[in-house]
């Protein structure tokens, strides 16, 4: 039965059709109906619960994610859920386990890199979970430097056989998730030896365990890399360490979509450029912009609701007191975290499409959009994942004291979420290499080279250094095309003027290395640009429902305007607005703020999370926080007993000690 709705009054503020933003959240109709049946669903289901995960010790925590992760295996059977169910159902469940990295890297990385008769062999094992993979890339002395791997794969003709081999301690695998306690195969990535020659770094389909009692192939050394950074959060996962003693494979278990070793040793280059290898890294980087947004969305509605249920200070003659939703400063702490998840959402259903249009390029051999998919999963993962976890940090400061419980929910989610920035490629690393696409963009501009895509504004690069905003009024800023052009402004001659100086190297690599921090702000104004653009994109679109389109309008320019704010430095020293129109943008700023007051529970309401997922005392539905906080307290094992363990060993004799010497 449904109890008192404590938001009631904030609901009945609500200007727009809170279903249709639902289905604008979710991307479809068809992906919200999905979804919603899905998040259900687990949190129906008593064998998914997630209550006290945080006191286990790591080893019950362990078995419980196995246990959940056999039962999630099935429900998808049972109920024969497709493909995209069962993503969702693994989704709602909510602990990362050895599945994200079977379905998310060692599946795709087949895909994308085997050839047809791999993929026949591999891919029917893996899909009813025969076997199950990993991706085993990083190693203990590199990870970021992908060429500076130094497990070995070496050819030997005799017996048609590829030899894996660690040959320093350096070279143990380390980190993959999966591996430690689980996998029975993995993508392993070794550098290639045939006939005395190296070939570079390629990945391997390598068995690791026993299908029958699960022991280690012999000559692998394999466990778990040891407890992560929070209580529960990542250690849910076996994050590995592995290590091969000239370990056989067959020659047809390297990917060899992109190059062929032939009976002889002999290196046949397909028509795929070499990057391919890369392919899986680009697939999972898109992926974790959508997860940006749907974690950051999961924060703000715990911060939002909190802040309309709590209320500090301001009360006159005995009457209520003011809900901190209320203080300027917790909405200008709050609205831009709020706009940012819509904008992430936005970007990376664009980023999506993006991808999906690569892959049938790919398929029809054109390769040109290629460096273009690389830069902007790049740019876009390290951008939405740094800004996701200083906002989680930043709900659980807007929910002051109890934020800092783990009833929040919030010590969790940034324990488990911080990671994002620096798995999949460290956020700076992959900036790095946005510049590099952004300085070679610009240096080709003089040949003649028109951009294309998200650098297409640099082709109108003389207009940008020359052009003058035109915001007279609060109001001026609420122009899309305003807003567009003093973000190209801004990031154009960010990107020239970083140009410019590295041109004043006599060595490219020693300036870049030289400029790189200045490099990676210009990365992070493009990215940035990249985001508000697709967020007008998103706003030209027919959204349906009453106000829909009102209120994303609203959290654009938050998004856009509070940007401008926090980096006015890069808008002022570019020349693109003049102080009097940085000021008018703060004045819009405020406006906004007011605007989205009424409408802020409704907004996280459309992310449409149920209790169960959301995992927190503050941001329940129904704001019913106080008893519940309570109540809460109460279940903590130190709670079990009155007086606590420890009482009469230590806290019983320095009492009388205290005593004994007060009366000497
Ligand atoms: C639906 C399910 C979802 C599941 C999600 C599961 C999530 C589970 C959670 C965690 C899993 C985490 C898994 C991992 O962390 S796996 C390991 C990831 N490792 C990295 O990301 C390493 C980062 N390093 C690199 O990517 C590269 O080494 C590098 C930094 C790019 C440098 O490489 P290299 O030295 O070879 O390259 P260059 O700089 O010399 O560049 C050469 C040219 O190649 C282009 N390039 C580089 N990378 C790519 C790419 N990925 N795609 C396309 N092109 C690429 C680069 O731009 C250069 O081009 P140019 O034209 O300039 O020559
Ligand atoms: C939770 C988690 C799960 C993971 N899962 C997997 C997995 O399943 N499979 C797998 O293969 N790997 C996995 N990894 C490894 C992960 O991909 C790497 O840790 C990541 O790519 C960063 O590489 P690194 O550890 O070598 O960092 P480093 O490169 O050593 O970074 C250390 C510091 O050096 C800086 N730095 C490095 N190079 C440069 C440069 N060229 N210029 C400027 N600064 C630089 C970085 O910015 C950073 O500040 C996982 C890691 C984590 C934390």
């Amino acid at each position: 039965m449904k109890g008192v709705d404590h938001l009631a009054h904030e609901r009945n503020k609500t200007e727009f059709d809170v279903d249709a933003m639902k289905i604008v959240w979710a991307g479809s109709r068809h992906a919200f109906e999905l979804s919603d049946r899905m998040a259900r669903l687990v949190a129906s289901d008593p064998a998914f619960q997630k209550d006290g995960r945080i006191r286990l010790g790591r080893k019950e925590l362990f078995k419980n994610t196995l246990r959940k992760a056999a039962h999630a295996w099935k429900r998808i059977l049972e109920l024969h859920l497709t493909e995209e169910e069962a993503g969702w159902l693994r989704n709602f469940v909510d602990e990362p386990s050895f599945t994200d990295l079977h379905w998310g890297m060692f599946v795709p990385a087949i895909k994308g890199q085997g050839t047809d008769e791999q993929q026949q062999k591999w891919l029917p094992l893996a899909y009813k979970m025969q076997i199950i993979g990993s991706y085993a890339q990083t190693e203990l002395g590199h990870g970021s430097n992908v060429q500076g791997l130094e497990t070995t794969a070496t050819f030997d003709p005799e017996t048609d056989e590829f030899v894996i081999h660690s040959p320093t301690l350096t070279s143990s695998k380390w980190w993959p998730g999966g591996l430690g306690k689980v996998s029975t195969h993995a993508i392993v990535y070794a550098r290639l030896i045939t006939n005395g020659q190296e070939h570079g770094v390629h990945g391997f389909i390598v068995q690791l365990r026993s299908l029958d009692d699960h022991m280690p192939i012999p000559g692998i050394t394999i466990g778990d890399i040891g407890m992560k950074f929070g209580n529960g959060a990542y250690n849910t996962m076996d994050n590995g360490v592995l290590t091969f003693d000239h370990i056989r494979i067959p020659r047809n278990q390297m990917l060899m979509r992109v190059l062929q070793v032939t009976r002889e040793g002999k290196c046949v280059k397909s028509n795929v450029p070499r990057q391919l290898i890369y392919g899986t890294m680009v697939f999972v980087r898109q992926t974790i912009v959508a997860d940006a947004s749907t974690a950051l969305a999961r924060a703000v509605c715990i911060a939002t609701r909190y802040s309309a249920v709590r209320r500090q200070f301001g009360s006159q003659d005995g009457g209520m007191e003011t809900q901190v939703i209320d203080y300027k400063t917790q909405q200008s702490r709050l609205f831009p975290l709020l706009a940012s998840a819509y904008a992430f959402r936005f970007v990376g259903e664009w980023l999506k499409w993006l991808y999906t249009d690569v892959t049938q390029r790919l398929q029809a051999n054109d390769f040109s959009i290629l460096p273009e998919a690389h830069a902007c999963t790049a740019g876009l993962k390290s951008l939405t994942t740094t800004a996701t976890a200083d906002a989680i940090e930043e709900c659980r400061k807007l929910c002051g004291g109890h934020g800092y419980l783990c009833a929040s929910g919030l010590p969790e989610l940034f324990a488990v979420y911080v990671p994002a920035c620096t798995y999949e490629g460290d956020n700076v690393v992959l900036l790095l290499q946005v510049a590099r696409f952004l300085m070679k963009t610009v240096s080709q501009l003089g040949s003649g080279k028109k951009p294309v895509g998200t650098t297409a504004y640099l082709g109108r690069v003389q207009d940008l250094l020359q052009c003058c905003c035109d915001v007279q009024t609060a109001e001026d800023w609420l122009k899309p095309s305003v807003v567009l052009e003093a973000f190209e402004a801004r990031s154009a001659r960010m990107c020239v003027a970083r140009a410019q100086n590295l041109s004043k190297f006599e060595n490219p690599e020693d300036g870049f290395a030289e400029l790189s921090a200045d490099l990676v702000e210009a990365s992070v104004a493009h990215c940035q640009l990249i985001v508000v653009s697709k967020f007008i994109d998103k706003l030209q679109q027919d959204i349906p429902g009453k106000g829909v389109n009102r209120q994303l309008q609203n959290l654009c320019y938050i998004y856009a305007l509070n940007l401008l704010h926090k980096y006015l430095g890069d808008f002022l020293s570019t020349g693109c607005i003049t102080p009097k129109q940085a000021s008018l943008a703060n004045d819009q700023l405020r406006s906004l703020y007011s605007q989205i007051r009424p409408n802020a529970i409704a907004l996280v309401d459309a992310f449409n999370y149920t209790d169960h997922y959301l995992g927190s005392v503050l941001g329940r539905y129904d704001g019913n926080v106080y008893p519940k906080l309570y109540e809460e307290a109460w279940k903590d094992p130190l709670n079990d007993s009155v007086v606590p363990d420890g009482y009469h060993e230590y806290i019983h004799p320095m009492l009388k000690q205290q005593l004994r010497n007060a009366r000497l």
